[in-house]
This record gives structure tokens, C-alpha cells and sequence, in this order.
């Protein structure tokens, strides 16, 4: 694929939608297409993590351990971005990322990442991903304790 096609790709993810354009070109430079089956796993909760994956088509499921086994805590789905938590926070891997169908993605390495991530339109992004997220997992966890609660009364 040209470079000028990877840097399409990435600008209709809204992380970058706003990258000043050479930035972007040096990204989709240090990017790597990859292709996955359905049911493979891009990443295990807990690896250590070195790389970020932006969707470009297909879906996978986000999926968190617990005591009952393996719970699925959201999807995702072309034009988007996956695996980005732990290059933000220098962590592991917050869950298990598998497909659901084929996947086509770039994989984006934790240097390349960083160095998008001075542009103040992607922190801006990122923060509110960030926040969109929270407000999501907050109301999921009022909800499922709200549950719990009618069901123990
Ligand atoms: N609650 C959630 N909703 C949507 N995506 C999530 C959620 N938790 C984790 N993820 C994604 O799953 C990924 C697992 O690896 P990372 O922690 O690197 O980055 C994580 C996010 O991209």
C-alpha cells in the first residue's frame, strides 16, 4: 500500500483526524499493515505491550478475565484504535483483544505513538476518548450494581 494511502487511513481515525500532515506521514511510515483470521488474538490481558492497532476493517471483541471466566466489556470495529492504554500508561494489557471476523490493521509501535502524541489536536483527542471511555464504564458499573441490588432484595 502507498504511503499516501496509509496516511488516509489514519486521518479517519479521529485520534488523528487533526495531525499536522508531515507528523502523520512519518507515523504511517512507521506503521505496519497486519492481517488477522476471525478468533485470533491480537493481545493477551497482562502481556506487556509495545504497540497500538488501528482497525482499519473488521471487528474484535475486548475481553476482561474474572472469576466466572472470560467476560466480554466492549467490541470494536473499523476506524479506530486498540492497545493504545498501555503505551498512554506504561502498564500491561488491560484485556484480551480477539477477532471476531478477518481484520486488516496497522500496527503502530510505542516510539511512533509518542511522537504523534505532541500534537496538541491528538492529547486533546486522546483526553477525551479517555473521558468518553470513563463515562461509559461508569454508568455499565451502576448499572450492573443496580442489578445486583434487586436481585439481593
Ligand atoms: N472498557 C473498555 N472499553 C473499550 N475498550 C477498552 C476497554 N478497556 C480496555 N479497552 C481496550 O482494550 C485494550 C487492551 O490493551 P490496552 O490496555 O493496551 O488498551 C486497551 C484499550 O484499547
Amino acid at each position: 500500500m502507498l504511503l499516501k494511502e496509509e496516511v488516509q487511513l489514519l486521518r479517519r481515525i479521529p485520534y488523528f483526524a487533526k495531525v499536522d500532515p508531515c507528523r502523520l506521514k512519518l507515523l504511517a511510515f512507521a506503521s505496519s499493515r497486519v492481517s488477522y483470521d476471525a478468533d485470533q488474538e491480537l493481545f493477551h490481558q497482562g502481556d506487556a505491550g509495545d504497540c497500538a492497532y488501528v482497525l482499519l476493517d473488521g471487528s474484535a471483541d475486548i475481553l476482561m478475565e474474572s472469576p466466572e471466566g472470560e467476560v466480554k466489556i466492549g467490541e470494536v470495529k473499523g476506524d479506530c484504535i486498540v492497545g493504545e492504554v498501555c503505551l498512554l500508561c506504561d502498564g500491561v494489557r488491560t484485556a484480551t483483544v480477539r477477532t471476531t471476523t478477518p481484520v486488516e490493521a496497522l500496527k503502530i509501535c510505542k516510539d511512533a505513538f509518542s511522537k504523534v502524541l505532541i500534537d496538541p489536536g491528538v492529547t486533546r483527542e486522546v483526553t477525551r476518548a479517555f473521558a468518553e471511555q470513563l463515562h461509559r464504564t461508569t454508568s455499565e458499573l451502576d448499572r450492573t450494581r443496580v442489578g445486583q441490588r434487586q436481585l439481593v432484595n
